[in-house]
């Protein structure tokens, strides 16, 4: 994000969101950490303000991406190979859409090829399209699937998410260890069982 003024994409509920200036999230830091309890003009936290408004540009990147540019490549020459792709143990931080805390863990992407594959590495940057903005678990699930079926329209495709969310473990009902499993199947994936116990044993859910 830099100091430019530029226009969201709109928002789920569809109201227009502009972005505020870079001056504007730094004070709105230096808020929230008089909020915490602590004074944002000593020494120490002086730059920090600026350093979190630098971070949230890595942390939210996703909302400057698009997962069909990143899909947007595929290969048709791969011998005749039509079965099941499964990238697995795609490791992504993401943020809750309810606390603005981490929640992180590994995503599974698995898909049958219809007229050609896509480069590994896109279904891992797919991931990075979708954590990188602030989420629920089920709605990254449902899009990471959608792009896919959307861009690669694939016989089927299955996406499985474990994460760890710390407004469960680092505050509130402090349940730690407890992960969260989300899972969405379609096409071929949603009519037969088999290959979904497929993917299931392939990715270690039995
Ligand atoms: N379904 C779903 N819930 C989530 C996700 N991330 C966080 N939550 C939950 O969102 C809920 C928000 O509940 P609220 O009662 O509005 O907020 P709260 O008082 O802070 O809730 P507690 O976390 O129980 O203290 C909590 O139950 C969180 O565990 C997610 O990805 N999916
Ligand atoms: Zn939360």
């Amino acid at each position: 994000m830099d100091a430019q003024v530029k226009p969201l994409k709109p928002v789920p509920s569809d109201i227009p969101v502009t972005r505020p200036s870079r001056e504007e999230a730094e004070a709105a830091v230096r808020t929230l950490i008089a909020w915490a309890g602590d004074n944002p003009n000593r020494e120490g936290l002086l730059e920090t303000p600026a350093r979190v408004a630098k971070a949230y540009g890595e942390l939210f990147a996703g909302y400057d991406q698009d997962a069909g540019e990143v899909l947007s490549k595929t290969f048709k020459e791969v011998g005749g190979y039509d079965d099941l792709v499964l990238v697995k143990g795609i490791p992504f931080y993401a943020h809750c859409e309810h606390h603005m805390v981490p929640f992180y863990g590994q995503a599974h992407i698995a898909y049958l090829p219809h007229d050609g594959v896509v480069g590994l590495s896109k279904l891992a940057r797919l991931v990075e399209v979708f954590a990188r903005r602030l989420q629920t678990q089920e709605t990254m699930t449902a899009q990471i699937i959608d792009a896919i079926n959307e861009n690669l329209g694939p016989r089927g495709a299955a996406v499985l998410l474990e994460a760890e969310h710390m407004c469960m473990t680092m505050r509130g009902v402090k349940a730690h260890d407890v992960k969260t499993v989300t899972h969405r199947f379609t096409g071929v994936f949603a009519e037969d069982r088999q290959e979904q116990d497929r993917f299931f044993a392939m990715v270690g859910h039995r």
